[in-house]
């Protein structure tokens, strides 16, 4: 994820200096590919930074912070990606005065159509906000929130793109196994996805207008649409999505 931030804001021409520090250096190349600098200690990067990601995995934060133990925090501004890492968790480690944005982004990022949800502490300014704001607008949109729902929204950006990919196969699979090519089925359906939120975002109706327009009645739309509910489909969703911000309420825990 952090090299899908900074590879953008790269392509993007955004004014900024990069640098990076990771504990396996296997990654350096890549990073510095794009022209950031390599920190071999936390303290360079946190020396030569004004603005820090925390890109690190949820099991990984302790230790991190571990590192940090002692170093001023100052007006740095800091920038955790984690899922289900509160603010006032890192604020506890990084000083009760510590600049804090949480984000939710996603990986369609990486081609500039990520998705991203952003929330910061009180000591955070509006200025501040406004420029982590800046940076993942780049990259796709960007909307802030309050903090309590920054678990819940998991499973609406950060997630779901998985389950987008999911729903893709079962329909690849479902076309192949009534003897289309999978290739075919594939390009139909993707073009179908990006059709579909195409109306969505042009049109201005509702899924639920959207709907009345494909399904004609007796129809083969109503058809597939019953078997779906047949099966809890909507419920399905529904339950995925609080099973996801569960893990996340864990993961923070
Ligand atoms: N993937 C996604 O779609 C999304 C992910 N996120 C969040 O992004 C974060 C990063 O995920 P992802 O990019 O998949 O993670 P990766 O594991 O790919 O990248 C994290 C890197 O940080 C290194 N690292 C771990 N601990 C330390 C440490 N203490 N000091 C220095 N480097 C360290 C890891 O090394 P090593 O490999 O040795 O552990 C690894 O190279 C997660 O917190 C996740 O919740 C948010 C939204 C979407
Ligand atoms: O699976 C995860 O925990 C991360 C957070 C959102 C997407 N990937």
């Amino acid at each position: 994820m952090a090299y899908a931030i900074a590879s953008g804001l790269v392509e993007k021409n955004f004014p900024c200096r990069l640098f990076h520090f990771d504990r396996d250096s296997a990654k350096y190349v890549r990073f510095e590919s794009i022209g950031s600098s390599s920190c071999w200690k936390l303290e360079e990067l946190l020396e030569a930074c004004d603005t820090v990601f925390f890109a690190v995995k949820p099991q990984n934060f302790d230790e991190l912070l571990a590192q940090m133990n002692g170093f001023p925090t100052g007006e740095k501004l800091f920038v955790s990606i984690a899922a289900g890492i509160s603010t006032g968790y890192l604020a506890a480690s990084l000083g009760r005065g510590a600049k804090i944005v949480r984000a939710m982004p996603n990986t369609p990022l990486l081609v500039s159509m990520g998705a991203t949800a952003l929330c910061a502490n009180e000591q955070v300014t509006p200025q501040e906000l406004c420029y982590v704001q800046q940076i993942f607008s780049q990259l796709g949109v960007c909307e802030i929130i309050e903090e309590e729902l920054m678990n819940a929204i998991i499973a609406v950006n950060g997630s779901s793109p998985a389950v987008v990919y999911l729903f893709v196969k079962a329909f690849v699979d479902g076309a192949k196994e009534q003897g289309i090519d999978e290739q075919l089925a594939f390009r139909l359906f993707c073009q179908s996805v990006l059709g579909s939120v195409e109306m969505l975002q042009s049109t201005g109706k509702s899924p639920e207008e959207l709907i009345r327009m494909v399904t004609s009645p007796g129809g083969t739309t109503l058809a597939i649409l019953d078997s779906l509910e047949q099966s809890h489909f909507s419920e399905a969703i529904a339950d995925s999505m609080r099973a996801c911000t569960r893990r996340a309420q864990e993961i923070g825990k």
